[in-house]
């Protein structure tokens, strides 16, 4: 039998919370839009009721990894840390007014020996207001490459563990591994936090025990809690082994938040299903009573920072890259995906229905692009090599198969790509196709919409005149948390790799349709 040492470590916590004197307490202070949000696309529901008044001075953003990239110094024996801009992270303070201080909490992509951790923490917290959780590689490889990747990862995205090869069965020494690094993460929190005036805002499936840990210490600290991926149905969540402690543990947040409705409504069936709680409306908000306090349930898509994605579209080297993309592909067709190398992404699914358009019709070969850019896997499991390889040897053949001198159908590019080469290739781009089998959220979409508006300076580089209208189109999985938003796109599903493909075709008819039309009124005038 496996060792359920670590149960008894958060049975200690969650036992407790059993016993949480229930003094009653006032209607807890929640912010509304935590940031999450800024001012782009998705939106919180607007409300802005006494709920939103009392927004606490003093964040902490506890976050598995870090806003930071650590690079050592090795002649000089330093390290070299600076803010890593692409992280969701400080978008989640631009969201804050500009006197709320924040303070993250999380880990750092890089190992530091222990005789230096006390060193850079010290640098992190005056430097970056960063306090970093550094947990012991044992740990780490179960709890991130072990528990989350191969087993809440697959699990949320509505993938069972039936035989090896699709996602580790359930194994409670990672489990273990996975309380073990919460409860880090949680120290390292109390060493910073004070309970009566901050707001702990954890973020997604790394943390979703962490909140027992706090609330045991704290019975009046105020919790609010983000995920970012899916919340799967109850019928897939109830396999978990461990289902109840981790609901338990969101359960210990005064918020808890979904991207889409969708996905809050699965976290009410568990929790009604599961621990017999049920919901009801307070003051216009969705809470379950749990333990003497009301736990809100809230909707707060992410969305995209305009002002970050704007100023990339003006820095000259995205100029400069658009101009080489649009010279490079010229007289061509451009279809653009930008996916994280994840078994979860549909990349191999989308190059099979770009073959099967250039099988179908001729006419397209020659004159369609694919350009797929992938972006580096996170994790190292076999799922994740298996997909690049598959993606890799489908690419290839569709290019043997219909390539010709001068002439590749797909252009995979894979390997880290900067922000501004990105925004180049959306604003090229007549067509972005996101087909993944699941995705949280997914904001490729939002990027490809602002990125195809331009800027002057973008038009200018391109040679295009301002005021001449740009088509485009985007064809988007049914199955990501975006999906419902984008009312404009062509919903397809991921799996049926010919619907996809008759998608694909119906967008490029609509490009060359409406590109005849934009010609012949400008002949015509
Ligand atoms: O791979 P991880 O380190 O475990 O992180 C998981 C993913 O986090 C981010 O995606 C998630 O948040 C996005 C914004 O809310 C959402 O659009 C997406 O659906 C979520 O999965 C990150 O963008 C991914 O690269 C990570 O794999």
């Amino acid at each position: 039998m496996p060792s359920r040492s670590c149960a008894n470590l958060l049975d200690m916590a969650s036992g407790d919370i059993l016993d949480i004197p229930q003094t009653p307490r006032a209607l807890p202070r929640v912010m509304t839009v935590p940031g999450i949000i800024a001012d782009g696309y998705g939106s919180n529901d607007g409300d802005s009721d006494s709920m939103s008044s009392s927004c606490r001075e003093r964040k902490i953003i506890v976050a598995n990894m870090l806003p930071l990239h650590a690079q050592r110094d090795t002649t000089a024996k330093k390290w070299l840390f600076s803010l890593d801009e692409d992280s969701l992270l400080l978008q989640l303070k631009d969201g804050f007014s500009p006197e709320t201080e924040v303070v993250y909490v999380g880990s750092l992509k890089v190992d530091v020996e222990p005789s230096e951790q006390e060193e850079v923490a010290q640098r992190l917290l005056e430097e970056f207001k960063c306090v970093p959780a550094f947990v012991p590689h044992d740990i780490q490889a179960k709890f991130y490459h072990g528990f989350c990747k191969q087993q809440l990862w697959p699990l949320f995205h509505y993938m069972l563990p039936m035989c090896p090869d699709h996602g580790d069965r359930f194994d409670r020494q990672m489990w273990q591994a996975y309380v073990s690094a919460n409860k880090i993460f949680a120290d390292k929190v109390m060493e910073v936090v004070n309970p009566e005036d901050d707001y702990i805002w954890i973020q997604d499936y790394h943390l979703m025990v962490l909140p027992t840990f706090l609330r045991k210490r704290y019975h009046r600290v105020q919790l609010g809690f983000f995920l970012h991926s899916p919340f799967p149905s109850s019928e897939i969540y109830r396999t978990l082994p461990v289902r109840d402690e981790i609901l338990k543990g969101l359960l210990n947040c005064d918020l808890i938040g979904f991207h889409t409705f969708d996905y809050a409504r699965h976290f009410l069936s568990c929790c009604s299903r599961m621990l017999g709680l049920d919901y009801e409306s307070k003051r216009g908000h969705i809470g379950l009573d749990y333990f003497g306090r009301t736990v809100y349930i809230k909707i707060l898509p992410v969305g995209i920072h305009m002002g970050r994605l704007e100023s990339v579209m003006n820095f000259s080297s995205t100029f400069v890259k658009a101009k080489e993309v649009q010279e490079q592909f010229k007289g061509k067709k451009v279809i653009v995906g930008v996916d994280d190398m994840d078994i979860f992404k549909g990349i191999s699914l989308k190059l099979l229905a770009f073959e099967y358009l250039l099988q179908q019709d001729q006419n397209l070969q020659g004159k369609l692009v694919l350009v797929q850019i992938v972006n580096p896997a996170r994790s190292s499991g076999k799922d994740v090599q298996e997909a690049k390889r598959e993606t890799y040897s489908t690419a290839e053949r569709i290019n043997q198969i219909y390539g010709r001198s001068n002439y590749e159908p797909v252009i995979l590019i894979d390997r880290p790509v900067p922000h501004s080469e990105k925004t180049a290739y959306y604003a090229v781009a007549e067509c972005c196709v996101v087909n993944a089998v699941r995705d949280g959220m997914n904001l490729v979409p939002y990027k490809y919409i602002v990125c195809r508006q331009g800027s002057p300076g973008m038009d200018d580089a391109m040679g295009i005149k301002t005021d001449s209208p740009k088509t485009s189109m985007l064809v988007v999985s049914e199955f990501i948390g975006c999906s419902p938003s984008l009312s404009g796109a062509i919903r397809v599903n991921p799996w049926d790799s010919e619907a996809v493909a008759e998608a694909l075709n119906v967008a490029l008819q609509c490009l060359i349709l409406r590109n005849n039309f934009v010609m012949r009124s400008t002949t015509a005038m």
